[in-house]
Protein backbone atom coordinates (compact mmCIF):
# COMPACT_ATOMS: atom_id res chain seq x y z
CA UNK A 1 0.00 0.00 0.00
CA UNK A 2 1.42 3.34 -0.92
CA UNK A 3 1.93 5.84 2.05
CA UNK A 4 -0.27 8.34 1.48
CA UNK A 5 2.34 11.47 1.90
CA UNK A 6 3.99 10.20 -0.59
CA UNK A 7 0.80 10.68 -3.07
CA UNK A 8 1.14 13.90 -4.45
CA UNK A 9 -2.53 14.47 -4.90
CA UNK A 10 -4.27 13.07 -1.41
CA UNK A 11 -0.33 14.55 0.92
CA UNK A 12 -2.07 17.23 3.39
CA UNK A 13 1.10 17.12 5.05
CA UNK A 14 1.70 18.82 8.69
CA UNK A 15 -2.38 19.72 7.76
CA UNK A 16 -3.29 16.02 8.58
CA UNK A 17 -5.71 15.65 11.44
CA UNK A 18 -4.79 12.94 14.38
CA UNK A 19 -7.77 11.28 13.31
CA UNK A 20 -6.32 11.27 9.47
CA UNK A 21 -3.27 10.12 10.93
CA UNK A 22 -4.91 7.20 12.39
CA UNK A 23 -6.87 6.86 9.48
CA UNK A 24 -4.29 6.63 6.81
CA UNK A 25 -1.69 5.23 9.17
CA UNK A 26 0.89 8.11 9.53
CA UNK A 27 1.01 8.11 12.83
CA UNK A 28 4.09 9.86 14.22
CA UNK A 29 5.90 10.00 10.44
CA UNK A 30 4.72 13.76 10.16
CA UNK A 31 6.18 16.71 13.40
CA UNK A 32 3.34 16.66 16.36
CA UNK A 33 1.34 19.85 15.38
CA UNK A 34 -1.45 19.97 13.11
CA UNK A 35 -1.12 23.13 10.43
CA UNK A 36 -3.94 24.49 8.69
CA UNK A 37 -3.73 25.21 5.39
CA UNK A 38 -3.25 29.16 5.95
CA UNK A 39 -0.67 28.37 8.02
CA UNK A 40 1.52 26.34 5.38
CA UNK A 41 0.76 28.43 2.65
CA UNK A 42 2.42 31.70 4.89
CA UNK A 43 5.38 29.49 5.35
CA UNK A 44 6.04 28.52 2.05
CA UNK A 45 5.56 31.71 0.78
CA UNK A 46 8.17 32.99 3.58
CA UNK A 47 11.07 30.53 2.64
CA UNK A 48 10.13 30.95 -1.12
CA UNK A 49 10.84 34.75 -0.65
CA UNK A 50 14.03 33.94 0.96
CA UNK A 51 15.52 32.50 -2.24
CA UNK A 52 17.44 34.88 -4.23
CA UNK A 53 17.15 33.79 -8.10
CA UNK A 54 14.05 33.45 -10.19
CA UNK A 55 15.14 29.49 -10.74
CA UNK A 56 16.01 28.64 -7.14
CA UNK A 57 12.17 30.15 -6.68
CA UNK A 58 11.00 28.05 -8.97
CA UNK A 59 12.83 25.06 -7.93
CA UNK A 60 11.69 25.48 -4.51
CA UNK A 61 7.83 25.71 -5.42
CA UNK A 62 8.35 22.90 -7.97
CA UNK A 63 9.15 20.80 -3.98
CA UNK A 64 6.13 21.82 -3.12
CA UNK A 65 4.33 20.84 -6.03
CA UNK A 66 5.62 17.40 -6.24
CA UNK A 67 5.03 16.89 -2.54
CA UNK A 68 1.57 18.56 -1.96
CA UNK A 69 -0.81 19.76 -5.00
CA UNK A 70 -3.42 21.64 -3.05
CA UNK A 71 -0.69 23.37 -0.84
CA UNK A 72 1.32 24.42 -4.07
CA UNK A 73 -2.10 25.99 -5.79
CA UNK A 74 -3.41 27.45 -2.60
CA UNK A 75 -0.18 29.58 -2.88
CA UNK A 76 -0.17 29.94 -6.40
CA UNK A 77 -3.64 31.44 -6.20
CA UNK A 78 -2.69 33.72 -3.41
CA UNK A 79 0.33 34.94 -5.44
CA UNK A 80 -0.58 34.97 -8.81
CA UNK A 81 0.56 38.03 -10.99
CA UNK A 82 4.29 37.17 -8.54
CA UNK A 83 4.42 33.35 -9.14
CA UNK A 84 3.29 33.25 -12.92
CA UNK A 85 6.90 34.54 -14.52
CA UNK A 86 8.60 32.05 -12.28
CA UNK A 87 6.69 28.61 -13.00
CA UNK A 88 5.76 29.50 -16.38
CA UNK A 89 7.13 31.67 -18.89
CA UNK A 90 10.18 33.46 -18.61
CA UNK A 91 11.62 31.53 -15.86
CA UNK A 92 10.19 28.09 -17.28
CA UNK A 93 12.61 28.52 -20.48
CA UNK A 94 15.47 28.24 -17.82
CA UNK A 95 14.04 25.18 -16.66
CA UNK A 96 13.93 23.59 -19.48
CA UNK A 97 17.30 24.00 -20.62
CA UNK A 98 18.50 22.63 -17.67
CA UNK A 99 16.01 19.93 -16.62
CA UNK A 100 18.26 16.91 -17.37
CA UNK A 101 21.24 18.06 -15.28
CA UNK A 102 18.70 19.10 -12.42
CA UNK A 103 16.01 16.57 -12.37
CA UNK A 104 14.40 14.98 -9.45
CA UNK A 105 11.18 14.05 -10.18
CA UNK A 106 9.21 12.89 -13.02
CA UNK A 107 6.00 14.94 -11.85
CA UNK A 108 3.33 12.84 -12.79
CA UNK A 109 4.07 13.25 -16.22
CA UNK A 110 3.66 10.48 -19.88
CA UNK A 111 7.27 10.07 -21.26
CA UNK A 112 6.28 8.77 -24.60
CA UNK A 113 9.69 7.17 -27.32
CA UNK A 114 8.84 7.58 -30.39
CA UNK A 115 11.02 3.72 -30.73
CA UNK A 116 8.25 2.07 -28.86
CA UNK A 117 4.70 2.70 -29.86
CA UNK A 118 3.23 -0.46 -28.32
CA UNK A 119 4.33 1.73 -24.98
CA UNK A 120 1.67 4.10 -25.42
CA UNK A 121 -1.38 2.84 -24.08
CA UNK A 122 0.48 1.11 -20.62
CA UNK A 123 2.34 4.39 -19.81
CA UNK A 124 -0.73 6.29 -20.79
CA UNK A 125 -2.89 4.02 -18.33
CA UNK A 126 0.12 4.02 -15.99
CA UNK A 127 0.48 7.78 -15.45
CA UNK A 128 -3.28 8.44 -15.50
CA UNK A 129 -3.23 5.56 -12.34
CA UNK A 130 -6.54 5.54 -12.46
CA UNK A 131 -7.69 9.64 -12.13
CA UNK A 132 -10.19 10.91 -14.84
CA UNK A 133 -7.87 12.85 -17.20
CA UNK A 134 -10.02 15.15 -19.17
CA UNK A 135 -7.29 17.38 -20.00
CA UNK A 136 -3.97 16.05 -21.74
CA UNK A 137 -0.95 18.91 -22.90
CA UNK A 138 1.10 17.18 -25.27
CA UNK A 139 4.81 18.43 -26.52
CA UNK A 140 7.32 17.19 -28.95
CA UNK A 141 9.58 20.52 -27.91
CA UNK A 142 10.71 20.72 -31.52
CA UNK A 143 9.83 24.32 -30.90
CA UNK A 144 10.13 25.54 -27.13
CA UNK A 145 8.86 29.23 -27.03
CA UNK A 146 11.60 30.63 -29.40
CA UNK A 147 14.80 28.94 -27.71
CA UNK A 148 13.93 26.38 -30.24
CA UNK A 149 14.91 21.79 -29.69
CA UNK A 150 14.78 20.83 -26.13
CA UNK A 151 14.03 16.59 -26.66
CA UNK A 152 12.49 15.15 -23.35
CA UNK A 153 13.96 18.17 -21.42
CA UNK A 154 10.24 19.80 -23.05
CA UNK A 155 8.12 17.91 -20.35
CA UNK A 156 8.41 20.98 -17.97
CA UNK A 157 6.48 23.42 -20.95
CA UNK A 158 3.49 20.51 -20.49
CA UNK A 159 3.37 20.36 -17.15
CA UNK A 160 3.99 24.21 -16.59
CA UNK A 161 0.84 24.68 -19.04
CA UNK A 162 -1.20 22.69 -17.13
CA UNK A 163 -0.33 24.52 -13.55
CA UNK A 164 -1.55 27.58 -15.35
CA UNK A 165 -4.83 25.71 -16.13
CA UNK A 166 -5.11 24.49 -13.16
CA UNK A 167 -4.48 28.47 -11.27
CA UNK A 168 -6.44 30.25 -13.62
CA UNK A 169 -9.67 27.83 -14.21
CA UNK A 170 -9.68 25.98 -11.56
CA UNK A 171 -9.00 23.06 -12.98
CA UNK A 172 -9.02 19.92 -10.73
CA UNK A 173 -4.57 18.68 -10.78
CA UNK A 174 -6.14 15.06 -10.37
CA UNK A 175 -7.89 15.62 -14.14
CA UNK A 176 -4.62 16.69 -15.95
CA UNK A 177 -1.64 14.40 -17.89
CA UNK A 178 1.34 16.16 -18.80
CA UNK A 179 2.87 14.66 -21.49
CA UNK A 180 6.34 14.45 -23.92
CA UNK A 181 6.98 12.76 -27.31
CA UNK A 182 10.82 11.55 -26.85
CA UNK A 183 10.89 11.94 -31.04
CA UNK A 184 14.81 12.21 -30.62
CA UNK A 185 16.68 15.99 -30.97
CA UNK A 186 18.68 18.00 -33.23
CA UNK A 187 20.02 20.33 -30.51
CA UNK A 188 23.75 19.39 -30.69
CA UNK A 189 24.37 20.25 -27.10
CA UNK A 190 21.38 17.82 -26.10
CA UNK A 191 23.06 15.28 -28.60
CA UNK A 192 26.34 14.81 -26.95
CA UNK A 193 25.59 15.97 -23.62
CA UNK A 194 25.91 12.71 -20.81
CA UNK A 195 23.22 13.83 -18.79
CA UNK A 196 20.56 14.50 -21.32
CA UNK A 197 17.90 12.14 -20.06
CA UNK A 198 16.38 11.48 -23.48
CA UNK A 199 16.86 9.75 -27.05
CA UNK A 200 20.17 10.71 -28.14
CA UNK A 201 19.51 10.44 -31.78
CA UNK A 202 18.52 13.22 -34.24
CA UNK A 203 14.55 14.15 -34.45
CA UNK A 204 12.29 11.35 -36.36
CA UNK A 205 10.40 12.91 -39.05
CA UNK A 206 8.22 11.38 -41.63
CA UNK A 207 6.64 8.11 -41.71
CA UNK A 208 7.51 6.81 -38.34
CA UNK A 209 6.83 9.91 -37.03
CA UNK A 210 2.86 10.57 -38.69
CA UNK A 211 2.74 7.06 -37.41
CA UNK A 212 3.47 7.78 -33.91
CA UNK A 213 1.38 10.34 -33.85
CA UNK A 214 -1.82 8.64 -35.38
CA UNK A 215 -1.02 5.94 -32.74
CA UNK A 216 -0.96 8.72 -30.03
CA UNK A 217 -4.30 10.38 -31.06
CA UNK A 218 -6.15 6.88 -31.21
CA UNK A 219 -4.22 5.95 -27.56
CA UNK A 220 -5.44 8.97 -26.14
CA UNK A 221 -8.87 8.75 -27.34
CA UNK A 222 -9.26 5.04 -26.15
CA UNK A 223 -7.61 5.98 -22.50
CA UNK A 224 -9.47 9.42 -22.24
CA UNK A 225 -12.58 9.52 -23.73
CA UNK A 226 -13.57 12.79 -25.05
CA UNK A 227 -10.52 14.12 -23.25
CA UNK A 228 -9.28 17.64 -24.29
CA UNK A 229 -6.09 17.34 -26.18
CA UNK A 230 -3.72 20.34 -26.09
CA UNK A 231 -0.47 20.69 -28.32
CA UNK A 232 2.18 22.77 -27.42
CA UNK A 233 5.40 24.02 -28.82
CA UNK A 234 5.50 21.12 -31.91
CA UNK A 235 7.95 22.72 -34.91
CA UNK A 236 6.70 24.53 -37.74
CA UNK A 237 6.24 21.60 -39.91
CA UNK A 238 4.02 19.45 -37.49
CA UNK A 239 1.61 21.91 -35.72
CA UNK A 240 -0.49 23.25 -37.96
CA UNK A 241 -0.32 19.87 -40.29
CA UNK A 242 -1.44 18.24 -37.23
CA UNK A 243 -4.00 20.12 -36.18
CA UNK A 244 -5.58 20.35 -39.54
CA UNK A 245 -5.47 16.81 -39.45
CA UNK A 246 -7.49 16.36 -36.17
CA UNK A 247 -9.51 19.71 -35.70
CA UNK A 248 -12.84 18.52 -37.25
CA UNK A 249 -12.19 15.02 -35.28
CA UNK A 250 -11.41 14.90 -32.50
CA UNK A 251 -11.93 18.03 -29.08
CA UNK A 252 -8.33 19.28 -29.77
CA UNK A 253 -6.24 22.82 -29.79
CA UNK A 254 -3.08 23.88 -30.77
CA UNK A 255 -2.00 26.65 -28.33
CA UNK A 256 0.69 28.65 -30.56
CA UNK A 257 -1.70 28.05 -33.56
CA UNK A 258 -4.77 29.16 -31.91
CA UNK A 259 -4.37 30.21 -28.27
CA UNK A 260 -1.91 33.04 -30.08
CA UNK A 261 -4.70 34.01 -32.60
CA UNK A 262 -6.79 34.59 -29.88
CA UNK A 263 -4.92 36.31 -27.32
CA UNK A 264 -3.87 39.18 -30.30
CA UNK A 265 -7.14 39.29 -31.69
CA UNK A 266 -8.49 40.23 -27.94
CA UNK A 267 -5.42 42.31 -28.18
CA UNK A 268 -5.74 44.02 -31.41
CA UNK A 269 -9.98 44.34 -30.69
CA UNK A 270 -8.96 46.42 -27.12
CA UNK A 271 -7.10 48.57 -29.00
CA UNK A 272 -9.83 49.42 -31.32
CA UNK A 273 -11.91 50.35 -28.45
CA UNK A 274 -9.01 52.47 -27.21
CA UNK A 275 -8.87 54.79 -30.67
CA UNK A 276 -12.44 53.96 -31.80
CA UNK A 277 -11.26 53.11 -35.00
CA UNK A 278 -12.63 50.31 -36.75
CA UNK A 279 -10.85 46.91 -37.20
CA UNK A 280 -11.59 46.70 -41.37
CA UNK A 281 -9.37 49.58 -42.21
CA UNK A 282 -6.14 48.72 -40.55
CA UNK A 283 -3.23 46.94 -42.43
CA UNK A 284 -1.68 44.10 -40.64
CA UNK A 285 2.51 42.98 -40.68
CA UNK A 286 3.57 39.92 -38.81
CA UNK A 287 6.93 39.57 -38.35
CA UNK A 288 7.74 35.93 -38.04
CA UNK A 289 5.33 33.84 -40.26
CA UNK A 290 5.59 30.58 -38.26
CA UNK A 291 2.73 28.36 -36.45
CA UNK A 292 2.39 31.51 -34.22
CA UNK A 293 2.74 34.16 -36.78
CA UNK A 294 0.21 32.72 -39.16
CA UNK A 295 -2.04 31.27 -36.59
CA UNK A 296 -2.60 35.21 -35.40
CA UNK A 297 -2.80 36.65 -38.72
CA UNK A 298 -5.66 33.87 -39.59
CA UNK A 299 -7.59 34.81 -36.89
CA UNK A 300 -7.43 38.50 -37.11
CA UNK A 301 -8.34 37.94 -40.86
CA UNK A 302 -11.11 35.86 -39.79
CA UNK A 303 -12.47 38.67 -37.75
CA UNK A 304 -12.63 41.22 -40.47
CA UNK A 305 -14.51 38.52 -42.83
CA UNK A 306 -16.84 38.12 -39.67
CA UNK A 307 -17.20 42.27 -39.30
CA UNK A 308 -18.24 42.47 -43.36
CA UNK A 309 -15.14 42.18 -46.00
CA UNK A 310 -15.15 39.51 -48.58
CA UNK A 311 -12.79 37.50 -48.05
CA UNK A 312 -10.54 38.79 -51.00
CA UNK A 313 -11.23 42.48 -49.23
CA UNK A 314 -9.73 40.64 -46.00
CA UNK A 315 -7.10 39.19 -47.29
CA UNK A 316 -5.52 42.58 -49.13
CA UNK A 317 -4.85 43.76 -45.36
CA UNK A 318 -2.39 41.25 -44.70
CA UNK A 319 1.65 41.49 -45.45
CA UNK A 320 3.86 38.83 -43.67
CA UNK A 321 7.89 38.95 -43.32
CA UNK A 322 10.11 36.03 -42.63
CA UNK A 323 13.55 35.29 -42.74
CA UNK A 324 13.75 35.98 -46.63
CA UNK A 325 11.40 39.50 -46.09
CA UNK A 326 8.06 39.94 -47.61
CA UNK A 327 6.60 36.49 -48.88
CA UNK A 328 5.72 36.54 -52.45
CA UNK A 329 3.55 33.77 -54.34
CA UNK A 330 6.65 32.67 -56.13
CA UNK A 331 8.35 31.52 -53.65
CA UNK A 332 8.16 27.73 -53.67
CA UNK A 333 9.19 27.41 -50.02
CA UNK A 334 6.29 29.14 -47.92
CA UNK A 335 3.99 26.66 -45.62
CA UNK A 336 0.77 25.96 -46.49
CA UNK A 337 -0.23 28.56 -43.79
CA UNK A 338 1.49 31.57 -45.59
CA UNK A 339 0.45 31.09 -48.67
CA UNK A 340 -2.92 33.00 -48.44
CA UNK A 341 -1.51 35.63 -47.20
CA UNK A 342 2.09 36.02 -49.80
CA UNK A 343 1.62 38.89 -52.02
CA UNK A 344 2.23 39.35 -55.50
CA UNK A 345 5.57 41.07 -57.06
CA UNK A 346 3.72 43.25 -59.49
CA UNK A 347 1.78 45.13 -56.49
CA UNK A 348 4.70 46.76 -56.08
CA UNK A 349 7.29 49.08 -58.06
CA UNK A 350 10.48 48.12 -55.15
CA UNK A 351 10.03 44.48 -54.53
CA UNK A 352 13.11 43.23 -55.01
CA UNK A 353 13.94 45.66 -51.85
CA UNK A 354 11.08 43.89 -49.80
CA UNK A 355 13.70 41.71 -47.85
CA UNK A 356 13.85 43.42 -44.53
CA UNK A 357 11.43 44.52 -42.21
CA UNK A 358 12.38 48.07 -42.34
CA UNK A 359 11.59 48.30 -45.96
CA UNK A 360 8.68 46.58 -45.65
CA UNK A 361 7.44 48.82 -42.96
CA UNK A 362 8.87 52.07 -44.95
CA UNK A 363 6.60 50.74 -47.98
CA UNK A 364 3.42 49.31 -47.03
CA UNK A 365 2.97 51.52 -43.87
CA UNK A 366 0.96 48.91 -42.03
CA UNK A 367 -1.11 50.22 -38.90
CA UNK A 368 -0.46 46.95 -37.03
CA UNK A 369 2.97 44.92 -36.55
CA UNK A 370 3.16 42.06 -34.63
CA UNK A 371 6.03 40.08 -34.16
CA UNK A 372 6.94 36.08 -33.64
CA UNK A 373 10.42 35.58 -34.92
CA UNK A 374 12.07 34.57 -32.31
CA UNK A 375 14.73 37.64 -32.64
CA UNK A 376 15.43 40.32 -30.64
CA UNK A 377 15.82 43.85 -30.97
CA UNK A 378 14.06 43.62 -34.72
CA UNK A 379 11.58 46.35 -33.79
CA UNK A 380 14.06 49.15 -34.12
CA UNK A 381 13.28 53.05 -33.32
CA UNK A 382 13.76 53.83 -36.89
CA UNK A 383 10.74 51.35 -37.66
CA UNK A 384 9.07 52.64 -34.36
CA UNK A 385 9.29 56.28 -35.38
CA UNK A 386 8.32 55.66 -38.91
CA UNK A 387 5.35 54.26 -37.55
CA UNK A 388 4.53 57.02 -35.77
CA UNK A 389 4.69 59.22 -38.13
CA UNK A 390 1.69 58.12 -40.28
CA UNK A 391 -0.46 56.70 -37.85
CA UNK A 392 -1.71 58.39 -34.74
CA UNK A 393 -1.78 55.06 -32.33
CA UNK A 394 0.82 52.44 -33.68
CA UNK A 395 -0.16 48.82 -32.84
CA UNK A 396 3.14 47.25 -31.54
CA UNK A 397 3.28 43.75 -30.05
CA UNK A 398 6.36 42.13 -29.97
CA UNK A 399 5.45 38.40 -28.53
CA UNK A 400 8.51 36.24 -28.96
CA UNK A 401 9.44 34.39 -25.70
CA UNK A 402 11.48 34.70 -23.30
CA UNK A 403 12.30 38.04 -22.35
CA UNK A 404 15.74 37.75 -24.21
CA UNK A 405 14.06 36.90 -28.16
CA UNK A 406 11.98 39.95 -27.59
CA UNK A 407 11.54 42.02 -30.49
CA UNK A 408 11.60 45.35 -28.54
CA UNK A 409 10.86 46.32 -24.86
CA UNK A 410 7.63 48.04 -24.23
CA UNK A 411 10.00 50.83 -22.50
CA UNK A 412 11.66 51.18 -25.50
CA UNK A 413 8.26 51.09 -27.66
CA UNK A 414 6.98 53.88 -25.10
CA UNK A 415 9.79 56.51 -25.58
CA UNK A 416 10.59 56.05 -29.08
CA UNK A 417 6.58 56.48 -29.77
CA UNK A 418 6.53 59.66 -27.57
CA UNK A 419 3.99 57.39 -25.66
CA UNK A 420 1.70 56.58 -28.57
CA UNK A 421 2.39 52.92 -29.36
CA UNK A 422 0.03 50.58 -28.42
CA UNK A 423 1.43 47.50 -27.13
CA UNK A 424 1.25 44.08 -25.52
CA UNK A 425 4.29 41.58 -24.75
CA UNK A 426 4.87 38.41 -24.78
CA UNK A 427 6.01 38.40 -21.29
CA UNK A 428 4.38 40.41 -18.08
CA UNK A 429 5.65 44.26 -18.81
CA UNK A 430 6.08 46.76 -15.92
CA UNK A 431 4.07 49.81 -16.34
CA UNK A 432 6.07 52.30 -18.14
CA UNK A 433 6.30 56.46 -16.79
CA UNK A 434 7.09 58.92 -19.77
CA UNK A 435 7.15 62.14 -19.20
CA UNK A 436 5.13 62.23 -16.33
CA UNK A 437 2.38 59.58 -17.79
CA UNK A 438 2.36 56.42 -16.69
CA UNK A 439 0.77 53.56 -19.29
CA UNK A 440 0.11 49.92 -18.38
CA UNK A 441 1.09 46.80 -21.10
CA UNK A 442 -1.03 44.62 -21.83
CA UNK A 443 0.26 41.10 -21.69
CA UNK A 444 -0.32 39.33 -25.02
CA UNK A 445 0.60 35.84 -24.22
CA UNK A 446 -1.79 33.09 -25.17
CA UNK A 447 -1.45 32.03 -20.93
CA UNK A 448 -4.94 35.07 -20.61
CA UNK A 449 -7.16 32.79 -22.92
CA UNK A 450 -6.12 29.02 -23.10
CA UNK A 451 -7.05 28.15 -19.46
CA UNK A 452 -10.59 29.82 -19.68
CA UNK A 453 -11.38 28.16 -23.33
CA UNK A 454 -10.12 24.72 -22.37
CA UNK A 455 -12.23 24.99 -19.43
CA UNK A 456 -15.19 26.29 -21.25
CA UNK A 457 -14.60 23.26 -24.04
CA UNK A 458 -14.23 20.79 -21.31
CA UNK A 459 -17.35 21.76 -19.20
CA UNK A 460 -19.93 22.16 -22.41
CA UNK A 461 -18.56 17.92 -23.02
CA UNK A 462 -18.02 19.76 -26.99
CA UNK A 463 -17.36 17.04 -29.96
CA UNK A 464 -14.67 19.59 -31.36
CA UNK A 465 -13.16 22.90 -30.71
CA UNK A 466 -15.08 25.36 -33.36
CA UNK A 467 -13.66 28.43 -35.02
CA UNK A 468 -17.62 29.50 -33.04
CA UNK A 469 -15.49 29.28 -29.99
CA UNK A 470 -12.63 30.37 -30.52
CA UNK A 471 -13.89 33.52 -31.74
CA UNK A 472 -16.20 33.47 -28.80
CA UNK A 473 -13.34 33.68 -26.23
CA UNK A 474 -11.43 36.45 -28.12
CA UNK A 475 -14.13 38.77 -27.74
CA UNK A 476 -15.45 37.58 -24.41
CA UNK A 477 -11.56 38.70 -23.10
CA UNK A 478 -11.49 42.18 -25.00
CA UNK A 479 -15.27 42.44 -23.36
CA UNK A 480 -13.83 42.32 -19.93
CA UNK A 481 -11.51 45.60 -21.04
CA UNK A 482 -12.90 48.44 -18.61
CA UNK A 483 -13.24 52.01 -19.59
CA UNK A 484 -10.64 53.75 -17.73
CA UNK A 485 -8.12 50.67 -19.24
CA UNK A 486 -5.05 52.45 -20.73
CA UNK A 487 -3.81 48.29 -21.57
CA UNK A 488 -5.27 46.41 -24.45
CA UNK A 489 -5.54 43.55 -22.66
CA UNK A 490 -6.85 42.56 -18.90
CA UNK A 491 -4.12 42.61 -16.31
CA UNK A 492 -3.36 39.16 -14.99
CA UNK A 493 -4.47 40.32 -11.78
CA UNK A 494 -8.01 39.14 -12.84
CA UNK A 495 -6.77 35.83 -14.42
CA UNK A 496 -8.99 33.78 -12.80
CA UNK A 497 -12.40 36.27 -12.98
CA UNK A 498 -12.10 36.27 -16.56
CA UNK A 499 -10.97 32.37 -17.14
CA UNK A 500 -14.30 31.78 -15.98
CA UNK A 501 -16.10 34.30 -18.15
CA UNK A 502 -14.33 32.81 -21.28
CA UNK A 503 -15.54 29.40 -20.29
CA UNK A 504 -19.20 30.58 -19.95
CA UNK A 505 -19.06 32.30 -23.64
CA UNK A 506 -17.29 29.33 -24.67
CA UNK A 507 -19.34 26.44 -23.81
CA UNK A 508 -22.42 28.46 -24.91
CA UNK A 509 -20.98 28.71 -28.42
CA UNK A 510 -20.73 25.12 -28.09
CA UNK A 511 -24.26 24.87 -26.81
CA UNK A 512 -25.96 27.06 -29.41
CA UNK A 513 -23.64 25.16 -32.28
CA UNK A 514 -25.17 21.75 -31.15
CA UNK A 515 -22.08 20.55 -30.68
CA UNK A 516 -21.87 20.15 -26.78
CA UNK A 517 -22.86 17.06 -25.66
CA UNK A 518 -25.70 16.61 -22.78
CA UNK A 519 -24.95 19.98 -21.55
CA UNK A 520 -28.05 22.49 -21.67
CA UNK A 521 -26.89 25.12 -19.03
CA UNK A 522 -23.08 26.67 -19.87
CA UNK A 523 -22.68 28.65 -16.28
CA UNK A 524 -23.43 25.65 -14.22
CA UNK A 525 -21.36 23.33 -16.12
CA UNK A 526 -18.48 25.55 -15.90
CA UNK A 527 -19.36 26.30 -12.35
CA UNK A 528 -19.20 22.66 -11.30
CA UNK A 529 -15.62 21.89 -13.13
CA UNK A 530 -14.51 24.19 -10.55
CA UNK A 531 -11.92 23.56 -8.30
CA UNK A 532 -10.55 25.11 -5.26
CA UNK A 533 -7.31 24.67 -3.71
CA UNK A 534 -8.81 23.30 0.10
CA UNK A 535 -8.06 20.71 1.52
N1 LIG B 1 3.20 35.55 -26.58
C1 LIG B 1 2.65 34.38 -26.90
O1 LIG B 1 1.60 34.01 -26.40
C2 LIG B 1 3.34 33.51 -27.88
C3 LIG B 1 2.67 32.40 -28.38
C4 LIG B 1 3.31 31.57 -29.31
C5 LIG B 1 4.60 31.87 -29.70
N2 LIG B 1 5.21 32.97 -29.17
C6 LIG B 1 6.60 33.27 -29.54
O2 LIG B 1 6.71 33.48 -30.93
C7 LIG B 1 7.96 33.00 -31.37
C8 LIG B 1 7.75 32.05 -32.54
O3 LIG B 1 7.04 30.91 -32.10
P1 LIG B 1 6.44 29.87 -33.16
O4 LIG B 1 5.84 28.78 -32.37
O5 LIG B 1 5.60 30.58 -34.16
O6 LIG B 1 7.77 29.37 -33.85
P2 LIG B 1 8.00 28.98 -35.38
O7 LIG B 1 9.33 28.38 -35.46
O8 LIG B 1 6.84 28.24 -35.91
O9 LIG B 1 8.02 30.41 -36.11
C9 LIG B 1 9.09 31.31 -36.08
C10 LIG B 1 9.14 32.00 -37.43
O10 LIG B 1 10.08 33.06 -37.38
C11 LIG B 1 10.81 33.03 -38.56
N3 LIG B 1 12.09 33.73 -38.45
C12 LIG B 1 13.27 33.26 -37.97
N4 LIG B 1 14.23 34.18 -38.12
C13 LIG B 1 13.65 35.26 -38.70
C14 LIG B 1 14.13 36.52 -39.13
N5 LIG B 1 15.42 36.87 -38.97
N6 LIG B 1 13.26 37.39 -39.68
C15 LIG B 1 11.95 37.05 -39.83
N7 LIG B 1 11.44 35.85 -39.46
C16 LIG B 1 12.28 34.98 -38.90
C17 LIG B 1 10.98 31.54 -38.85
O11 LIG B 1 11.37 31.29 -40.19
C18 LIG B 1 9.58 31.03 -38.53
O12 LIG B 1 8.72 31.10 -39.63
C19 LIG B 1 8.64 32.35 -30.16
O13 LIG B 1 9.58 33.23 -29.60
C20 LIG B 1 7.52 32.12 -29.20
O14 LIG B 1 7.92 32.22 -27.86
C21 LIG B 1 4.63 33.78 -28.28
O1 LIG C 1 4.63 29.65 -23.47
C1 LIG C 1 4.43 30.87 -23.62
O2 LIG C 1 4.81 31.72 -22.80
C2 LIG C 1 3.63 31.36 -24.78
C3 LIG C 1 3.75 30.58 -26.01
O3 LIG C 1 3.04 29.39 -26.01
C4 LIG C 1 5.14 30.43 -26.52
O4 LIG C 1 5.44 29.38 -27.12
O5 LIG C 1 5.92 31.38 -26.39
MN1 LIG D 1 4.06 27.76 -26.94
Amino acid sequence: MTNILNDAFKNKGTAFTQAERQQYHIVGQLPPVVQTIAQQAAQVYAQYQTKTSDIEKRKFLMQIFDTNRVLFYKVFSQHVVEFMPIVYDPTIAESIENYSENYVDPQEAAFLDVNHPEAIKETLLGAANGRDIKLVVVTDAEGILGIGDWGVNGVDISVGKLMVYTAAAGINPENVLPIVIDAGTNNQKLLYDPLYLGNQHERVRGAKYDAFIAKFVDEIEAAFPNVYLHWEDFGRSNAARILKQYQDKILTFNDDVQGTGIIVLSGVLGAMKLTGKKLTVQTYVTFGAGSAGAGIANQVYTEMVKQGLSEDEARKHFYMVDKQGLLFDDDDTLTPAQQPFARSRSEFTNADELTNLTAVIKTIKPTILVGTSTQPGTFTEEIVREMTSYVDRPIIFPLSNPTKLAEASAQDLIKWSQGKALIATGIPAADVTFEGVTYQIGQGNNALVYPGLGLGAIAAHAKVLSQGMISAAAHALADTLTDDSTAVLPPVSHLDEFSQILAVAVAQVAIDEGISQGVTDAKTAVADLKWLPEY
